[in-house]
This record gives structure tokens, C-alpha cells and sequence, in this order.
């Protein structure tokens, strides 16, 4: 199969197509099916190929994972194959199946180039272990920037990363300024802070902004394709007050995070 991101990217922003078939049909979210008896051994020999590897590579462009064939191999094994998709792609939701049994309604109409990320387990927990209102201080900065910098969300498998940042509420100047740093990163492969294109590169990409206004801004963007389209009133999608943003890809470090924290400044 050819590399995902192209052809996720051409079926959802592609101009010329959404002016031909594009007008009836959309890209609802990519779907990955991972074999629980092989998934595990096919992404380490993958990566003894290239360095990355195409299995991982999907996993990480995707938003469903079908983990097939759980009837086959013993729990812990299952756990294990499910972490090494978590540590890829920490937004991707991760469906166990045998014989591909399940219900429609979780790979049909999931309209993931349209609705925010899910924070994972571990983000969510440790918000909730420090209290709706504490914030986390990033330590290097004594304006004490309100990120939330939760531990255990910046995960590394081979290469491909998934960085979880929740951020606070914005002003619009912050909003601006966080619209130009995604910019920076999609388009030059770099920080802002950077001067040459470095290993940075995102291969997927989603997030949500809230405004002081009130308004909510929904982020989704793949390979160097972005859009950040404004929530309508109207849809109440019972979204939190609290902004995040899922980065996977490489290069993904601490260094990403920090100039994050830097640009709401
Ligand atoms: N026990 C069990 N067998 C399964 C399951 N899913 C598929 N199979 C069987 O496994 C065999 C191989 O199926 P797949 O791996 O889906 O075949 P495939 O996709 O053509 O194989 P690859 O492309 O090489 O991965 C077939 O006999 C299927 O009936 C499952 O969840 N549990």
C-alpha cells in the first residue's frame, strides 16, 4: 500500500479532486487493521528495513486500529502490541476484533478530520489527579507559562513519536501566534526558534483551541496540509474549555513542547 499521508492528504484538501468527485465524497478517517499475531514482529522488522517502516508509518497516520485476531494470542501479548500502537499514535483510537467482527458505528461516520482529539488515558488521569484548576508550571520559565505538562504523554517508538500538549485557554494574539508555529513546523520541518530545517517532521496532526471570546477553534492536519476551522455554535459538540494538540511524527522531543510553552508567551 502507498504511504497513507498522501492520500489521506488528497482526499481531504485536494482541489481539484473536491471540485470533481470530491463533491460527494469525504474523508471520514483512515482506518488501519493491525494483526495481533504478527502486528508486533512486523513493525520490528520493518524498522530493521528503513529505519522507520511502513507498518509503523500507518499506524501512525491513522485514526481507528483494527487489532485483529486477539483470539489467537494470550492478554499480556494483546497489552503489548496495544502499547507499541499507543506509543506511535496516542490519538488513535484501538478497536480488539476477531474475524473483524465490529459494530459500524466505530469505523462509519467517525468524521475524524472534523472533530478534536481525545486525550489519552494517562493525560486525562493525571489532569484529574491535580485538580481541574492546578496548573503545571514548565520550571525553565519563570513567567510560569499555563501549560499543562503532563507526565508520560511524549512517547517514542522507532522513530515516530506522539506529543500530547494541553494548553490553556487563549487570547486571540496567542491563537495567531500558535497558527503561525504549527505553520512553521508543517511547512519548514522546523521550530521557530530553529534556523535550519531539523529531523522535525509531522505526519499527522490535531487539536483544539478555545478562545477567550468564547469561540473554539478545531485543528486537523496531515503531512503539510492543515485546517483550523471554527467550531460552530450551533454544534454542540460538549466540547472542554481546555485547548490541546496531538503531534505524531518525528523528532518530536521536549524541545517541541518547550517552544510551545514559549510561543504563548
Ligand atoms: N482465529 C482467527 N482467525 C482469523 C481471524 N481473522 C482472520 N482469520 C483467519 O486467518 C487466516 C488469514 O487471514 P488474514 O490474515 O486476514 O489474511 P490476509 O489479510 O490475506 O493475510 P495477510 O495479507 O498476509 O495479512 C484466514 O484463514 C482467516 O479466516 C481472527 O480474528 N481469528
Amino acid at each position: 500500500m502507498p504511504p497513507i499521508g498522501p492520500i489521506a492528504a488528497m482526499f481531504w484538501k485536494n482541489e481539484e479532486y473536491g471540485m470533481g468527485l470530491g463533491n460527494d465524497i469525504a474523508l471520514d478517517g483512515v482506518i488501519c487493521v493491525v494483526d495481533a499475531v504478527f502486528g508486533l514482529k512486523q513493525m520490528q522488522e520493518d524498522h530493521a528495513v528503513d529505519g522507520v517502516g511502513e507498518s509503523v508509518r500507518q499506524i501512525a497516520g491513522s485514526d481507528v486500529i483494527i487489532l485483529n485476531k486477539v483470539d489467537l494470542v494470550d492478554e499480556p501479548t494483546v497489552i503489548s502490541v496495544e502499547n507499541a500502537i499507543r506509543h506511535i499514535n496516542s490519538a488513535a483510537r484501538i478497536h480488539r476484533t476477531v474475524r473483524g467482527q465490529l459494530d459500524l458505528k466505530h469505523i462509519m461516520g467517525i468524521s475524524a478530520y472534523t472533530v478534536p482529539p481525545e486525550l489519552n488515558e494517562d493525560v486525562k488521569q493525571s489532569l484529574r489527579r491535580r485538580g481541574e484548576h492546578e496548573h503545571v508550571h514548565d520550571h525553565s520559565d519563570s513567567e510560569h507559562t499555563h501549560i499543562h505538562d503532563a507526565q508520560k504523554t511524549h512517547y517514542e517508538t522507532r522513530g515516530i513519536t506522539s506529543l500530547q500538549i494541553v494548553c490553556p485557554v487563549l487570547s486571540q494574539p496567542q491563537l495567531n501566534a500558535v497558527d503561525e508555529w504549527i505553520r512553521t513546523i508543517l511547512w519548514e520541518n522546523r521550530l521557530p526558534d530553529d534556523t535550519q530545517s531539523s529531523e522535525l517532521q509531522v505526519l499527522r496532526c490535531k487539536g483544539l483551541f478555545s478562545v477567550q471570546n468564547g469561540d473554539q477553534y478545531v485543528l486537523q492536519g496531515v503531512r503539510n496540509i492543515y485546517d483550523m476551522s471554527k467550531v460552530m455554535k450551533e454544534a454542540d459538540l460538549g466540547l472542554p474549555d481546555t485547548g490541546k494538540l496531538v503531534l505524531i511524527g518525528k523528532g518530536l522531543d521536549e524541545s517541541v513542547r518547550k517552544s510551545f510553552a514559549q510561543v504563548l508567551q
